[in-house]
């Protein structure tokens, strides 16, 4: 488990992370997500201590991340990207690694074939392309067989095929009882990946929530209705306060009625409906309403306090 409580961070006068509090529960992948500049980044610097909060804590199965006689056994992690030295090899920058931190050397091979990097081991990291040093970046990640695992936009630049890698691991790892954290701004990826998300805006916290809640809570709740009887059937909804838009004959997209109120007025006047499909939002379009209303909301703010001040 991973826990943020009131998690705060200034660099000078910019508050990157505000007040930031979620737990990241094991057996599933949590998405970590945000724009640009949201404060994905420091927060997860902050939960390896690799930044100090400024105020608030970070901790890891109940301890700050420094405090435990082994960290890597409690976490591994991928933070941007690692820096290798060139002219190791990957083994050989694994064994370096293994070695510092007290783990036994047999585990190097093991991370290496989890990886796909079994076949490449003796190669050096500086011949290697993006994919293959996120591999290598990940095999580090897990060298100690830690409980929870936090990887910073790890399919960056990756192809279709280390994409859909990543994925198949992350879901491996989360099955294995580890608790997950992957960072991203793609949203799509992040539908298919994760199975909960902790959204930030501006560095504070704008949902804790499954995919499919996040999805529903907003939800478009828009209607689409093929019908012979087009004219008359829009006519009808429309005077039961629905807003009704129509690209081409005999199909309606309607919103502010439910599909089942829609069937039960098609039924009543004996309209015939040959489709009636529930439009459900896409990740990406419950992302985009949830930030818009955050940055109104802030917006609002700034000018409310703005107005409050010219007053005072
Ligand atoms: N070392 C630093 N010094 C000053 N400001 C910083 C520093 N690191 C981050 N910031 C600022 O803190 C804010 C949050 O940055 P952070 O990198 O955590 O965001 P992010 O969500 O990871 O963004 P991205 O998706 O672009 O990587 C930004 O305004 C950034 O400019």
């Amino acid at each position: 488990m991973i826990e943020a409580q009131a998690l705060t961070k200034y660099f000078g006068d910019t508050v990157a992370v505000d007040e930031l509090s979620f737990a990241v529960r094991p057996g599933q992948v949590t998405g970590f997500l945000g724009s640009n500049g949201a404060g994905k980044s420091t927060t997860l610097r902050m939960i390896v201590g690799l930044d100090r909060p400024t105020s608030g804590t970070a901790t890891v199965n109940g301890r700050r991340y420094a405090d435990h006689a082994a960290p890597l056994r409690e976490l591994g992690s991928l933070l941007e990207a690692k820096s290798l030295h060139k002219r190791r090899t990957a083994r050989s920058h694994l064994l370096a690694l293994a070695q510092t931190h007290g783990f036994s050397t047999g585990r190097v091979d093991e991370v290496l074939d989890l990886v796909g990097l079994g076949a490449v081991a003796d190669r050096r990291a500086g011949s290697f392309s993006l994919g293959m040093g996120q591999r290598l970046g990940i095999a580090a990640a897990l060298i100690a067989d830690p409980a929870a695992v936090i990887l910073d936009e790890p399919v960056n630049g990756l192809d279709p095929d280390g994409v859909l890698w990543i994925r198949t691991l992350l879901k491996e790892l989360a099955a294995e009882g580890r608790t997950v954290l992957v960072s991203s701004h793609l949203m799509s990826e992040m539908a298919v990946t994760a199975d909960h998300l902790v959204i930030i805006g501006r560095g504070r916290l704008l949902a804790d929530t499954t995919v499919a809640e996040l999805i529903a809570r907003v939800g478009v709740g828009q209607v689409l209705v093929r019908t012979p009887a087009g004219t008359e059937l829009r006519e009808l909804l429309v005077r039961h306060g629905a807003t009704v838009s129509s690209d081409e004959a005999g199909l309606l997209i309607v919103n502010g009625l439910t599909a089942a109120a829609i069937a039960d007025l098609a039924l009543e006047h004996r309209y015939a409906v040959h489709e009636l499909t529930p439009q459900r939002a896409s990740l990406e379009q419950a992302y985009m309403e949830l930030t818009r209303t955050a940055v109104e909301y802030t917006a609002d703010e700034t000018a409310q306090r703005g107005q409050a001040e010219v007053a005072a």
